[in-house]
């Protein structure tokens, strides 16, 4: 029998999955709806997340002048006292209008914003909670895609006031620049944080338990950025758990499972974050989530259920704003029978801290634990003349090639536009180029894409040298070898 449903795909979360859902579902001509909360429309990504502390990033390192400092010296400074309205104003301005950017693409492609959070009646029902005018509807959808993201993690010991005590989305309420704080967690978030405070003169501990940070990135850059921080006054203490946190209107005490007592204008905590499933009533759709509230999907990104999908950081790693919307397109092709490529493996990852990382491919710790044999090829931004001009002299790229089929297994940048210049090496690296293309081609100069020439060469030389030794070899004792 026909059953004729309100929608044909109701989307829950407005974040980056659920509008590439939605618009991908729309274009294929299907009804379709977005339902989130008044004040979340954009989701973490555009309200909590990504393009705040982006954004956050951006007017600290112009209102600093830091980046400037190598050309103009140590004392240059944009704005001496800098305060948080300075770093909001721009925030707020952004944030507007990526939201409206949002709501008008949602609109032309015809798709209803439905304002609530939803929850399952049954498997094709959804009750849409207003938060902002107490309003409560039901609206029935042939498919559902999950979108709902995540929030901080909160420790159940650790009692957060918003003031002193905060989480990652709350340090956007800060309403002045401290002088110290404590991060708890150096995943990306505490790491990209940490550095921001920083570079505004904040004294940063960042505490974690792991022995190290971003122990996924190449070690040497990891070292360059710590030596930064440092520099920045920033102070490590990994190996450590943080065991409490006292607080009082003069400040906090976070007390480490060593014994350890660290006194801090505030404390932030970034250790995690936790699916947002519990208000969903997943049981009444026939589904369940993990312990920390995530979905299982297949490569599909369908769930258990076979009409619902979930897409985003709901289901997990890699937990990026970037892979979240081509999830959502997938999921609603999927859903609806449009053919379509799987993602390709190759992903970039950039961590936007000050100096930023970015890096494709693979480490050469990974290469030498798989035995693929290798060579490694270096640029130095300071060697680069538009790296002088910039005043960066401490960014490098580091180009990895096998060393005998010449192909380009990894790229790893540190410094001014990292997270740009990455994508020059993975669309060689995913077209299976080799390191003889970019010795073999011309790119603009001045500019900081010359580095990867010059790390090609570098590799092409090193390569050279190791052929002619062997060939000498041969010639001299062909016997032996
Ligand atoms: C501080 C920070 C910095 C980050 N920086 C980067 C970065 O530089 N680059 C990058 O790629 N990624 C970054 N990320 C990760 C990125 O923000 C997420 O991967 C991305 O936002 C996930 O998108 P999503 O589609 O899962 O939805 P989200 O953006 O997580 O949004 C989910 C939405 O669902 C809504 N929702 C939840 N429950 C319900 C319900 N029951 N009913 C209706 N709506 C509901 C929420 O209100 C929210 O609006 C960062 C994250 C954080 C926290
Ligand atoms: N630039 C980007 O792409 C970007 C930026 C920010 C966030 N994100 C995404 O957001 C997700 C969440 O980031 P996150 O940093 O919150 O989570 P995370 O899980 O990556 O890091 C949390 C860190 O906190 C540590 N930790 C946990 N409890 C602790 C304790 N009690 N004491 C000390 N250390 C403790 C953990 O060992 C871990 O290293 C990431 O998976 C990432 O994909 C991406």
């Amino acid at each position: 029998m026909e059953h004729s449903y309100d929608f044909d795909l109701a989307v829950i979360g407005s974040g980056p999955g659920g509008q590439k859902a939605a618009i991908m579902a729309a274009k294929l001509g299907h009804k379709v709806c977005v339902i989130d909360s008044q004040r979340m429309v954009g989701g973490v990504c555009v309200n909590t997340g990504t393009i705040p502390s982006k954004t956050l990033r951006e007017a600290v390192l112009y209102l600093t002048g830091m980046q400037l400092r190598d050309i103009y010296g140590a004392s240059y400074r944009v704005k001496d006292e800098i305060t948080i309205s300075d770093l909001l104003s721009r925030l707020q301005h952004v944030v507007g209008r990526e939201t409206e950017v949002i709501r008008a693409q949602l609109i032309r492609n015809h798709i209803e914003l439905l304002p609530g959070m939803a929850s399952f009646l049954d498997p094709h029902t959804l009750a849409v909670e207003s938060d902002s005018t107490f309003e409560h509807r039901t609206l029935t959808a042939e498919k559902v895609v999950i979108a709902t993201g995540t929030t901080p993690a909160r420790p159940k010991h650790i009692k957060f006031d918003g003031v002193r005590i905060l989480d990652s989305d709350q340090i956007l309420a800060l309403d002045k620049v401290p002088d110290s704080m404590v991060v708890v967690g150096a995943g990306v978030i505490g790491v990209e944080y940490a550095s921001i405070f920083a570079a505004l003169g904040t004294r940063v501990t960042l505490v974690e338990k792991r022995p190290q940070m971003l122990d996924f990135c190449d070690p040497e850059i990891v070292e360059s950025l710590k030596f930064h921080l440092r520099d920045h006054a920033m102070s490590f203490r990994f190996g450590e758990e943080v065991a409490s946190v006292e607080s009082s209107g003069r400040g906090t005490i976070t007390t480490l499972g060593s014994g350890k007592k660290i006194a801090a204008e505030v404390v932030m905590y970034s250790a995690g974050r936790q699916g947002n499933t519990a208000q969903l009533n997943l049981d009444l759709a026939g589904l369940t989530a993990d312990a920390r509230g995530r979905l299982v999907v297949d490569s599909n990104y369908r769930t258990a259920m076979e009409h619902i999908y979930a897409v985003g950081d709901v289901i997990g790693f890699p937990a990026l704003a970037a892979t979240s919307m081509d999830q959502g397109r997938l999921a609603a092709s999927h859903a609806f029978g449009e053919p379509a490529n799987e993602l390709h493996g190759l992903q970039p990852i950039g961590i936007y801290t000050i100096p930023e990382i970015s890096y494709c491919g693979k480490t050469e710790a990974e290469l030498t634990g798989e035995s693929v044999p290798f060579e490694v090829g270096i640029s130095r931004y300071r060697e680069l003349a538009r790296g002088q001009i910039i005043g960066d002299s401490y960014g490098m790229l580091k180009l990895i090639v096998h060393s005998e089929n010449r192909s380009i297994l990894g790229v790893h940048v540190f410094g001014t536009n990292a997270t740009e210049l990455v994508h020059i090496g993975q669309a060689i690296m995913g077209c299976g180029g080799t390191v003889d293309y970019l010795v073999d081609t011309v790119l603009n100069y001045p500019t900081l894409s010359e580095a990867y020439k010059v790390a090609a060469l570098d590799v092409a030389n090193k390569l050279r040298a190791v052929a002619r030794f062997t060939n000498e070899m041969i010639i001299s004792e062909p016997s032996t070898l």
